[in-house]
């Protein structure tokens, strides 16, 4: 991987050792500064990946010098070195924005793979910034999103049989897109102009179905005041989409069937037929065949619905996907909530890739919707999603970053990150409230309070407004 590093110190021997171990190790470009205004220059002169100062410094200290990197170019990251002893102004570094901190004296590779952690990020961001950008150029599909192969497959299929008359029906699991789809083929018909009609035949109780689905005439039952159109006939000359269609009850089936074959329907009541032109499309999460096979479902139905069939894959199959749909809800929550959110910060993205999402894109679509509300920053973080089970969320902590450590190392690592989320979960839990967290976690208050300051952790941000200790 390419990439520039600045290197600041004002110590020469230090500046020395951090080029060799960067020259020697990676394919990193390292420029070394021994004045921090000179290395702030090199950073407003553009390309620059990545910042790593000492903190104590004559002329700028490594604070300032982060701030001021930050209003030049906020893209660049930053990494602190810190003797030992000054631990508290490094946690102060992280709370303003410094990626990690590394402690003197150091071992090589301990700064390795700081270095490529942070160069990781700093590739995602920039795809994210790349997927913002794709955001807003439309691929024709409004709010029907997707770059992975299976996705353009999907496009040029709704391209070439939106404007035929063919029957289509979408298949795949709960939330993965089958409305969108379905819109997508109404918009892209000649029947655009006319309503997109959808019947849900699992919201609707099945006695009034069918009086939803093709009207009633005055006096068909009791309550039938007036004759009553149905949505068939609202879908006249447009597309009558009807989703959970492996729900419809069997006598409905035999009616539809009926509008299908022969495109006639009678209203509950009537005595005679009238003709309807539609455009079909169904969408289910059931497996048709196995509900054909336990004699729940036509098979003739299936046919005729099933002319063209479009099989929508679980959001898990395409994983590619994911930064460009967050993004997507990112923007649509920020909107919906008078929030001015523009990123999504690296760690989060990682985190958003690795789930399992059972529930597709809806749960993606959830988890932002969430991450948007509780956000308090220009930038969606891994707290703000509140993951179940999180695992360790701190650069430098996941399983590929400390297994080439040293054992003392990587164990210090690992119970830092512990005490930090346990802390967190800890305060969280108990609004900030240090005396009743120590009870609950069965522990002196005492000694709470120093594994709070050691992780950098103020109870201020975890108080209510009406939360007194
Ligand atoms: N490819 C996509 N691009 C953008 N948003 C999507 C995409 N797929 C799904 N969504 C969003 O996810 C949510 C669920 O989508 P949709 O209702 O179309 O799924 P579905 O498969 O019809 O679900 P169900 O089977 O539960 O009815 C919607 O809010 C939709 O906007």
């Amino acid at each position: 991987m390419s990439g520039c590093i600045v290197v600041v110190d004002d110590e020469r021997d230090m500046l020395l050792l951090l080029d060799r171990i960067i020259s020697e190790e990676s394919d990193y470009r390292v420029e070394t500064f021994d004045d921090p205004q000179k290395a702030l220059e090199r950073v407003q002169l553009g390309g620059v990946d990545l910042v790593i100062t000492d903190l104590k410094m004559p002329k700028m200290d490594g604070i300032s010098l982060l701030e001021k990197i930050q209003s030049v170019d906020p893209s660049v990251s930053l990494v602190v070195i810190t003797a030992f002893g000054t631990i508290e102004t490094a946690v102060e570094a992280t709370r303003k924005g410094a990626c990690d901190f590394i402690t003197k004296p150091f071992r090589r590779e301990r700064i390795l793979v700081t270095i490529e952690n942070v160069m990781n990020f700093q590739s995602i961001t920039r795809e994210n910034n790349a997927l913002r950008e794709a955001l807003g150029k439309s691929n024709g599909f409004a709010q029907l999103l997707g770059t992975t192969p299976v996705m353009r497959g999907i496009f040029d299929r709704i391209r070439q049989v939106a404007p035929t008359q063919g029957t289509v029906l979408i298949t795949g699991p709960s939330g993965t897109g089958k409305e969108l789809v379905a819109k997508a083929l109404h918009t892209h018909s000649r029947r655009k102009k006319s309503r997109f009609v959808t019947l849900n035949c699992t919201a609707i109780p099945e006695n009034v179905l069918e009086s939803e689905l093709f009207g009633h005439v005055k006096g068909a039952f009791t309550g039938a005041w007036k004759d009553k159109r149905g949505l068939v006939e609202d879908a006249h000359e447009g597309t009558l989409f009807l989703d959970e269609i492996g729900d419809l009850p069997p006598i409905l089936q035999t009616k539809l069937l009926r509008l299908l074959q022969e495109g006639e329907y009678r209203p509950v009541g009537g005595n005679t037929t009238r003709k309807a032109d539609l455009r079909f499309i169904a969408a289910t999460n059931r497996l048709l065949k196995e509900e054909i096979a336990r004699g729940r479902f036509r098979e003739d139905l299936y046919y005729r619905l099933n002319v063209i069939n479009f099989e929508l894959p679980p959001l898990s199959e395409r994983r590619g996907d994911i930064p460009l749909l967050s993004h997507h809800f990112l923007k649509k929550y920020a909107t919906v909530n008078g929030k001015t959110i523009t990123s999504i910060c690296p760690l989060a993205m990682q985190r958003l890739m690795a789930l399992d999402y059972p529930g597709n894109v809806r749960e993606l679509e959830n988890i932002i919707e969430r991450g948007v509300i509780f956000c308090q920053t220009e930038t969606l973080a891994t707290q703000d999603l509140f993951l179940d089970n999180e695992p360790p969320d701190v650069p430098g902590n996941d399983s590929r970053s400390w297994r080439h450590l040293p054992f003392k190392e990587a164990k210090d690592q690992m119970i830092a990150s512990f005490h930090r989320q346990y802390i967190d979960a800890l305060l969280r839990d108990n609004n900030g409230n240090v005396s009743r967290a120590a009870q609950k976690a069965g522990i002196q208050r005492q000694y709470l309070h120093r594994l709070m300051k050691e992780s950098g952790i103020v109870t201020d941000d975890y108080k209510g407004p009406n939360e007194l200790e």
